[in-house]
């Protein structure tokens, strides 16, 4: 067991983190701040700046402006002593297709110059926790994508990282490995390691214990995945009605409404905030609407991230263009 810490203080620390790449803004005046222990989500959509903020609190990229501390170091000037106390998994796993299962850790492990014995230990221990003992004599090119995604774990935890980066880890696996990969990091966070995990999916998003929504290189909102449900500002209403298609263009044509999403036979509507009585005021404007095909339901973090990236691309092409204005 290393020496990991459990109080609050901070394993990431940035402030005004900026990178510019030519004319583009890809990060722009982020604050982060992640607590010792916990599992922090960056989500957002492709393009948003996710990989680019890994790589500068990696201390891989220097960054246009800002200031990084992580794990107590200030970064991109401490980044080779950071590099001993922290993994990091990239999107493509890096591993090498030529080299076995054993073959690679090994490899990492020389690069971490552990003795032989600490590395026989540490390989045998890893094989084992990632369900890899069968595989240890294949060639990595010839694994699947869910057991390359456990190999690519491993690697990234023999020098028992302090604090783990994971690029995008699940995006090449199915649902029963992004559930097991799951239960991993949520071993690892208990044994004390801090996480910082990138992804698309909501799911994964609400598992995590801080979160950060980007869009193009920005925050829009951060915090518990419950605080930011519980902050949203709008209402979730579901409706159901005969005809949803025709119902969520006229629907969209209101302000008020901030998105109108189909699930099934329902329609997810979003109603402002300002809107007291939202049940009330959608009888108003759609005096069709029994009571009982119209009901509130608790928000999720799908509703938060339409809410607060403004992701609403159906309002684009249903609404007039002098009420079309972004919000
Ligand atoms: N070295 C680079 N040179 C020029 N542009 C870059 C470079 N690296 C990233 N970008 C651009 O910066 C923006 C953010 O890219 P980044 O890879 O951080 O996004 P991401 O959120 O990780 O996306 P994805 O989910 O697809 O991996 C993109 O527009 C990308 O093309």
């Amino acid at each position: 067991m290393n020496n990991k810490g459990s109080s609050n203080e901070l394993a990431i620390d940035a402030r005004g983190l900026t990178k510019h790449f030519g004319s583009l803004a890809a990060v722009s005046d982020m604050n982060l701040s992640v607590e010792k222990g916990h599992i922090y989500g960056f989500l957002g959509p492709n393009g948003c700046g996710k990989s680019t903020s890994i790589r500068m609190l990696t201390g891989l990229l220097t960054p246009t402006a800002g200031s990084i501390e992580v794990l107590g170091m200030s970064i991109p000037k401490q980044a080779e002593a950071l590099r001993l106390r922290i993994g990091y998994m990239t999107q493509k796993f890096s591993l090498y297709d030529d080299l076995t299962v054993k073959e690679n850790l090994e490899f990492i492990a020389q690069i971490y110059c552990l003795t032989p014995n600490e590395s026989k230990r540490k390989i045998g221990e890893l094989l084992s926790t990632y369900k890899l003992i069968k595989q240890a004599k294949q060639y990595a090119g010839t694994l699947s994508g869910g057991q390359k995604q456990r190999l690519s774990l491993a690697c990234s935890c023999l020098n028992d990282p302090e604090l783990l980066f994971l690029d995008e880890p699940t995006s090449a696996v199915d649902p029963q490995n992004r559930r097991d990969f799951w239960e991993q990091l949520f071993d690892l966070s208990e044994s004390g390691t801090s996480i910082l995990v990138t992804t698309h999916y909501m799911d994964e998003a609400e598992r995590c214990h801080g979160l950060a929504i980007m869009e193009q290189g920005y925050i829009r909102a951060d915090g518990s995945p419950n605080e930011l449900m519980r902050q949203m500002g709008a209402h979730v209403i579901e409706v159901s009605h005969p005809n949803l298609r025709q119902l969520k263009s006229e629907l969209m044509l209101n302000r008020e409404i901030k998105s109108a999403a189909q699930l099934g036979a329902r329609l997810r509507v979003l109603v402002d905030n300002k809107i007291s009585d939202p049940l009330g005021w959608l009888r108003q404007i759609r005096p069709e609407l029994a009571l009982n095909e119209i009901r509130e339901v608790p928000p999720n973090l799908e509703d938060v991230f339409v809410t607060v990236t403004g992701q609403d691309r159906d309002r684009d092409s249903t609404r007039e263009p002098q009420t079309s204005e972004a919000n």
